[in-house]
C-alpha cells in the first residue's frame, strides 16, 4: 500500500520524503531516473525503517528548472512564488536575477526582489531595484540580520523558494523565519544518516499548514535552454505590449529596421541590460549541437 508525502529535501539521487503522520523517510527513485525535486507530492512504498522508494509523482502545479543544451535541474516542484534574494554587497549579477525573473515568468510564477544587507548603504542597488520596480515587480528592502518581519505578510498562503547566489542572506533569512529549522533538519539528517549532505541539499520548510518555504544552495548560473524563443520574449514583461508589432514577424531585434523593440530601447522604455540579456539567452538556446 503506498504512502502519500510531500519532498521535503533533495540531496543528489535521495529524497527526504515526509509522510502525512510526519515520519521522514529517506528515498531514492526507481531505477536511474531523477527526476524529483522539493515541494514534489509523491507516492512511497516503504523498503526498511525510514527508508522508501519513490513510486509515483503527482502532477505538479508549477515547475521551475534550469537547463543547458545537455541536461536539465529541476529546482523546485509546486511552488507558488519565487523570492530572489539580492544584497548590497557583495554586488550580485544582474544577469542571475533576470534569469531568474525569466524562468518565473516561463513557469507562471510570481517574483519578488529582495535586497538584503540594506544597513550597508549602495545606491546603485537601490536604484536597480527601483527599475525593476518600475517594470512591475514587488521588491521589498530587507536587513535580515535586524528583522524579517515585513517578509512574513508575503509568504502566507505560499509555498515560496529561496533563491540567490551566495552570500546574499538566504541562511540568515531562513534562520530568521524558522530559528529551529536548522537543528530539526540536522535530527532528521541524524536519523536518515544524510548528515553530511545539508548543506549542498535543497530544503522544504513548512512556516504553518498552509505556507511553506524552499532553501535552494547558492546559484550561480542559470540556463534557461528549455524556454522556446515566444515564451522567451513574452518572459520579458516590458515586451509584451511590443510583440508582433515589428516590421518582420521573425525579427530577431538586433539590426532589423523597423523594430518597435529597437526603438523601445532608444526612447529609453526597454532597458539596454534587459535586452542584452535577452540576447544572450536567446543565442544560447539557439546553439546547434552536431552529434
Ligand atoms: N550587514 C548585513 N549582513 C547580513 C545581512 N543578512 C546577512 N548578512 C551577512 O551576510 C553573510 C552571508 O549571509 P548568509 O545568510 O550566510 O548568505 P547565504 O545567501 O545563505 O549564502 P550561502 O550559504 O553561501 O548560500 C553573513 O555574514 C551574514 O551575517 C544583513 O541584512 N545585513
Ligand atoms: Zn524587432
Amino acid at each position: 500500500m503506498p504512502l502519500e508525502g510531500l519532498i521535503v529535501a533533495a540531496y543528489g539521487k535521495r529524497y527526504n520524503v515526509e509522510l502525512l503522520d510526519g515520519r521522514v523517510l529517506s528515498c531514492v527513485t526507481r531505477g536511474k531516473k531523477v527526476d524529483n525535486a522539493a515541494g514534489d507530492r509523491v507516492s512511497v512504498t516503504l523498503t526498511a525503517n525510514h527508508e522508501g522508494v519513490i513510486e509515483k509523482t503527482a502532477p505538479r502545479q508549477t515547475l521551475l528548472y534550469r537547463s543547458n543544451a545537455f541536461k536539465s535541474k529541476i529546482l523546485a516542484a509546486n511552488v507558488t512564488q519565487i523570492l530572489i534574494v539580492l544584497a548590497t554587497q557583495p554586488s550580485f549579477y544582474e544577469d542571475l536575477l533576470n534569469r531568474c525573473l525569466v524562468a518565473a515568468e516561463a513557469a507562471g510564477i510570481r517574483a519578488v526582489i529582495i535586497l538584503n544587507k540594506c544597513d550597508l548603504p549602495n545606491p546603485q542597488a537601490m536604484q536597480k531595484l527601483h527599475q525593476y520596480a518600475a517594470l512591475g515587480y514587488l521588491t521589498i528592502q530587507l536587513n535580515a540580520k535586524d528583522s524579517v518581519e515585513s517578509l512574513k505578510p508575503l509568504l502566507t498562503g505560499h509555498t515560496s523558494v529561496l533563491v540567490g547566489q551566495s552570500g546574499m542572506g538566504k541562511s540568515t533569512i531562513i534562520n530568521s523565519l524558522l530559528p529551529e529549522a536548522r537543528s530539526k533538519t540536522q535530527e532528521i539528517s541524524a536519523t536518515l544518516d544524510s548528515g553530511k549532505h545539508t548543506t549542498t541539499a535543497t530544503h522544504l520548510y513548512h512556516l504553518d499548514s498552509q505556507s511553506a518555504i524552499i532553501d535552494s544552495p547558492g546559484l550561480q548560473e542559470f540556463g534557461l535552454y528549455h524556454i522556446n524563443e515566444a515564451d522567451l520574449e513574452y518572459a520579458f514583461v516590458e515586451f509584451r505590449p511590443l510583440i508582433g508589432h515589428c516590421k518582420f514577424n521573425n525579427c530577431t531585434h538586433t539590426h532589423e529596421p523597423e523594430c518597435v523593440i529597437l526603438q523601445g530601447l532608444a526612447t529609453g522604455t526597454i532597458a539596454p541590460e534587459r535586452l542584452q540579456i535577452f540576447q544572450q539567452i536567446r543565442a544560447e538556446n539557439t546553439v546547434q549541437i552536431y552529434h
